[in-house]
């Protein structure tokens, strides 16, 4: 029988499935109506059904005992609701698509098959003992993304189960009714692919469940590897890799691991919010999401201005004519390197037996303890302790010290002054603290003397207060200074470098750094090794509690970056997913791809993982795109048919954007959704808004600031563009003016590769010498 005709046997299959969902729905929804009241209810009544009685200590224990109880009922109505609610949804998701897959799989030893319905949570029948649908994290479902029909098996907690499988279906069902049915031979057939890839993009991004490829499935499903890296070409689908690694990582650890203990690392808070509806539409709570700045910027922002990636992005790619530039690009690349890490690690060697820099405690504009007297101290105790263990116990010293030193300036004239302004309060206070420790008493003739002291003990404690909080945060501790230091001591520097030379230009990076350091400011560049330097001498930060860290867009993190990552985060086992061809920060020109990384993990820890296939674009974008790369033969398409990418010459600016604006037009009018209009920085897409706004009135302008993530047209600088895609994408202007240099090329590549359906290439002037390894037969000149 044809699959077209087993068309109505599998939709009275759906209906009857939709119609066991429709009965559970009515349940759990009468379910959560009650839970919610109750809780309502509760939260009312609290108060009437506690005993509160105050007057003695056993009153107030019965008092305690019975507000537990009612909060435990509370808390525990509550948990229930939670449960309902996460059943209600995913119900709810099942009526519209109760299932997308479907095998038949004959175990070994068995007689008959076993038809395997896969969706995206798993449904019972009414007995309770079969499974109507089996969740796609299931041990079985895994038959269904790793075979075709054929000899399989599948691992579950028991062993390993072998067997053939006679059948594999796969369906687009939605308002419960079959769309397309397709019986695939080879893994995860093409057409339900084409289908979903055929599609226009939407503002955010989608699960990719029903069709995960056998190669993205090693990676959702690893649970052996304590650093997993994921190269892979761009659109791959390694975020979606990602966050389908994260709801099975959750689901197959239920009963352990929790949301909030996985932590995504994004490239920019706009991908955050690109991504945040991938994890609740398969019916999981989102993990923690942030971005490395905002790391940096809550340990640092205090104490400085720190640079965000952005601003060290604009520029690396504006300022190249201004005086400086190539020494802060060397200085760039060298202070993310391997080299300069293992610089700063023989810098805290150093350290360790000279060298310290400390600031001093200074009260009222007097010094109490001076810096060279903590140096002192610092360097008597053993220097088999660890510099952060020394820290501690000098801090415990200087708190030993602020005592000893609170005695003596008890005597000091402002001492007096302030007692005479105490209010009555506190100074009533005073009396009875003295009164409390019996050496008040009224016959005595000292007794004056007594409450001065006292008073002047209360108030010296009192100022002292700010010193014992710094001593106890070690903030004596100069950092600043200590990394200034190794830029304004070339001796130091060139002992420390040893065999691996400095740089031609340390003298001017020496003076730009320092310079910097001055005005309170911390270029992205100095803001990792300085945080990394912080950590080498006060103990490094750690939270015990994270045990999955994902890093996206991995290939513009720097060897600092990543040594801090690890440290941060102990217990976690390390997803880190990246495109060396995309690395578009000045940094990773000097990085030998993850290696940096790799170091810090045992080679037996690590596993790699690699995907080559590219799903985003269609056939003719990547055929070009990878044109555009070195080693980008090796990248495979996906044969999904579209247009060849178009360039085209504009005989001046206004011409420029009158073609854009009439391209913009035509895409809209083919139904394209979502079109960016892709400039090199931020200024040239101010240039270019300003431009295209009148004739484009629902443009908008995305800069670091925008925190969602837009559909309709855009102007985008290129970098902010990582990560996200759009139906079509209009490369402004890829002239040899804007962009000239070799340094450019991943930073073109990636603008690129944004587009799933569309690619066309504008210019005025001279074109790009980036496209001259682009075979011409890949695109069109109109
Ligand atoms: N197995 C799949 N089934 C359906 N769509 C997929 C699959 N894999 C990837 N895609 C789609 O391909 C596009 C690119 O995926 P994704 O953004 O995860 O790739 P990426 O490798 O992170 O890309 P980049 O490095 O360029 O940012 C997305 O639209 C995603 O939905």
């Amino acid at each position: 029988m044809s699959v077209k005709q087993r068309w109505p046997e599998e939709q009275r299959r759906v209906d009857e499935v939709i119609s066991i969902v429709e009965e559970r729905l009515e349940v759990v929804e009468g379910q959560v109506g009650t839970l919610r009241s109750e809780i309502v209810s509760i939260r009312n009544t609290f108060w009437d059904d506690v005993t509160v009685n105050l007057e003695d200590a056993d009153e107030l224990i019965e008092t305690y005992a019975s507000m537990k109880q009612q909060a435990e009922v509370m808390s525990e109505r509550e948990r229930n609701h939670r449960h309902a609610l996460r059943q209600l949804k995913s119900l709810l998701r099942l009526k519209q698509t109760p299932y997308f897959g479907r095998i038949d799989f004959l175990e070994d030893g068995e007689r008959d098959h076993s038809s395997i319905y896969i969706g995206t949570s798993s449904l019972m029948d009414n007995s309770g003992f079969d499974f109507l649908v089996y969740d796609w994290r299931a041990p079985v479902s895994s038959l269904y993304y790793d075979y075709g029909p054929g000899p399989a098996r599948y691992t579950t907690p028991g062993g390993e189960i072998s067997g053939m499988m006679e059948l594999k279906r796969q369906f687009i069902i939605r308002d419960g009714r079959i769309r397309s049915l397709f019986d695939t031979g080879v893994t995860i057939g093409d057409e339900l692919l084409q289908e979903v890839l055929g599609k226009q993009s939407d503002a955010q991004m989608r699960s990719i469940v029903a069709t995960i490829q056998r190669e993205q499935n090693r990676i959702i499903r690893n649970e052996t590897a304590r650093l997993l890296v994921v190269q892979g070409a761009a659109g791959s689908g390694k975020t979606s890799a990602a966050l389908q690694r994260v709801a099975y990582l959750l689901y197959r650890y239920r009963e352990t691991l929790k949301a909030e203990q996985i932590v995504l690392f994004s490239p920019n808070p706009m991908f955050n919010s690109y991504v945040s509806t991938v994890l609740p539409e398969l019916g999981e709570e989102n993990m923690q999401q942030t971005t490395f700045q905002q790391y940096l910027d809550h340990r640092l922002g205090r104490e400085f201005a720190v640079e965000d990636p952005f601003g060290q992005m604009e520029y690396t790619l504006s300022a190249m004519s201004e005086p400086g530039y190539e020494a802060r690009v060397a200085g760039i690349q060298y202070k993310a390197s391997a080299v300069f890490l293992r610089l700063l690690d023989r810098y805290a060697g150093y350290l360790s037996e000279r060298g310290m820099v400390f600031r001093d405690v200074v009260f009222r504009d007097r010094v109490l303890v001076s810096g060279e007297q903590l140096k002192e101290q610092f360097y008597t105790l053993s220097g088999l302790m660890t510099i952060p263990n020394r820290m501690v116990a000098l801090s415990e010293w200087l708190l030993k010290e602020l005592r000893r030193l609170a005695k003596k300036e008890m005597n000091e004239a402002w001492v007096l002054d302030e007692i005479e302004l105490l209010d009555k309060e506190t100074y009533q206070e005073a009396l009875e603290q003295l009164h409390k420790k019996k050496t008040f008493s009224a016959d005595t003739f000292d007794d004056f003397d007594r409450e001065q002291e006292q008073l002047s003990m209360m108030v010296v404690q009192e100022k002292f207060k700010v010193l014992r909080k710094r001593a106890k945060k070690l903030t004596f501790i100069d950092a600043p200074a200590v990394y200034r230091q190794l830029f304004s001591n070339p001796e130091l520097a060139s002992l420390l470098a040893g065999e691996e030379p400095l740089l031609e230009r340390w003298d001017d990076i020496c003076s730009d750094t320092a310079e910097r350091l001055d005005r309170k400011e911390l270029s992205y560049e100095d803001a990792t090794p300085y945080l990394y330097l912080v950590e080498r001498l006060e103990g490094f930060q750690t939270n015990n509690s994270v045990r999955h860290v994902f890093i996206d867009e991995a290939q513009d993190y720097s060897a600092f970056q990543f040594a801090v990552l690890k440290r941060l985060f102990p217990r976690a086992r390390m997803t880190v997913l990246g495109d060396l061809n995309q690395a578009i920060y000045a940094h990773a020109a000097s990085e030998n791809g993850f290696a940096a990384l790799q170091q810090l993990f045992e080679a037996e820890e690590t596993e790699t993982i690699m995907l080559t296939r590219s799903y985003r674009s269609t056939r003719e974008i990547v055929e070009f795109t990878r044109g555009l790369v070195e080693g980008g033969e090796a990248i495979e398409l996906f044969n999904r048919g579209g247009s060849k990418p178009t360039l085209t010459q504009a005989e001046d600016t206004g011409a420029l954007h009158r073609q854009i604006t009439e391209r913009i037009g035509q895409l809209q009018k083919e139904g394209h959704r979502s079109i960016a209009v892709i400039c090199k920085t931020a200024g040239e897409s101010r240039e270019a808004f300003a431009a295209l706004q009148e004739e484009i009135p629902s443009l908008h302008l995305i800069s670091t600031g925008t925190g969602t993530f837009e559909k309709g047209v855009v102007v985008i600088p290129s970098y902010l563009a990582k990560g996200v895609e759009f139906d079509a994408v209009l490369l402004y202007d890829v002239s040899r003016e804007r962009y000239g240099h070799e340094s450019e090329r991943r930073l073109f590549y990636t603008a690129c590769t944004r587009a799933m359906h569309e690619l066309h290439l504008l210019y005025t002037g001279e074109l790009t010498p980036l496209m001259n390894n682009a075979d011409p037969q890949t695109y069109e000149v109109r």
